[in-house]
């Protein structure tokens, strides 16, 4: 899915009000231009030849004029019923730097206009298991996990250490990888919370953000979240009334940093490219990933 941004952000004006894009929300495509034909670019440096426009088709378009709240609905309902259904799910957003991508994922206040993704996800979620015990009679158990990765040391720290006061959470706020044979690299000793309501995993949702790294951006790399919602399932069996397991499924939501402006030549292991080779590695099924 591609979501433009305004054609004006803080700190950029626009390029004499002509764009090289055309969106075909319908479609869903996008058209690129050359900026040549369009008057994007000045005399000075125009090419000679123009090349043709290049179409590009997506599972879903979001224009600058199309709202958080359907950003929201088009990207999360689907992957919301698969949660629910029992499969694992992960959306993330990607993109050059200071386009709002923490902006679509967190939202900008508590006011319904600008809810992000992660809060929605959180309301919806929970709608859709409160219909589905009324449904099925099955009961759930919500579980939220926070994790930031940050610096040129890829340092990951739980966000969720303070708030879960070594109660319910791990005995360190270190967090490691840990390389399964069946599952893969997996992280390992994050606090996991229990979350009853949709109120207390928003709660959790804001400790979370409120222990971000401030000034993380370093060497023009800024931080990831993680934000998990790890969804346990129990069938009742209708005869002696007790809890069957009926599995666990994960939805990961991830606001992922840019690293557009880095002079770190390792910093290219996070390019949009390298990153799609790692997705299409992974639709592949293949056994080693393009990464380091
Ligand atoms: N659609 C929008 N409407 C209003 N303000 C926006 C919008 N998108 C982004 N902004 C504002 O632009 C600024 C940069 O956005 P944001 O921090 O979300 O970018 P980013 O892509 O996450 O940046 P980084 O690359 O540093 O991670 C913020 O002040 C944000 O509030």
């Amino acid at each position: 899915m591609l979501r433009i941004c305004s054609p004006i952000i803080p700190g950029q004006t626009e390029q004499g009000g002509r764009s090289f894009l055309t969106i075909d929300p319908r479609r869903k495509q996008v058209t690129v231009h050359d900026p040549a034909a369009s008057g994007y670019i000045t005399s000075s440096n125009r090419r000679a030849a123009v090349a043709a426009p290049k179409m590009f088709a997506f599972d879903g378009v979001f224009s600058p004029d199309d709202s958080l709240s359907e950003v929201c609905s088009g990207s999360l309902s689907e992957i919301l019923q698969s949660v629910i259904g029992g499969a694992d799910g992960c959306l993330f957003s990607y993109g050059h730097s200071k386009l709002g991508k923490s902006f679509t994922m967190i939202g900008k206040d508590h006011s319904p206009q600008t809810l992000g993704v992660i809060p929605c996800a959180i309301s919806w979620l929970f709608k859709l298991i409160s219909e589905q015990k009324e449904s099925t009679g099955a009961r759930f158990s919500v579980r939220v996990s926070a994790v930031e990765v940050s610096g040129t040391q890829e340092n990951l720290k739980d966000l969720l250490f303070d708030v879960g006061g070594g109660g319910e959470g791990p005995p360190s706020n270190a967090v490691y990888l840990r390389e399964d044979p069946i599952c893969g690299t997996q992280l390992e000793n994050q606090s996991e919370l229990r979350a009853p309501t949709a109120d207390r995993a928003a709660f959790y949702f804001d400790a979370a953000l409120a222990a971000t790294s401030k000034n993380a951006e370093e060497d023009g790399r800024s931080s990831h979240l993680l934000f998990t919602l790890h969804v346990y399932q129990y069938r009742i069996e209708k005869a002696n009334r007790a809890g069957l397991p009926g599995g666990i499924s994960r939805l990961h939501l991830i606001d992922l940093g840019s690293t557009a402006k880095s002079k770190d030549p390792s910093n290219a292991s996070l390019s949009l490219s390298a990153l799609g080779n790692v997705i299409m590695a992974l639709l592949n099924g293949q056994r080693h990933l393009p990464h380091r």
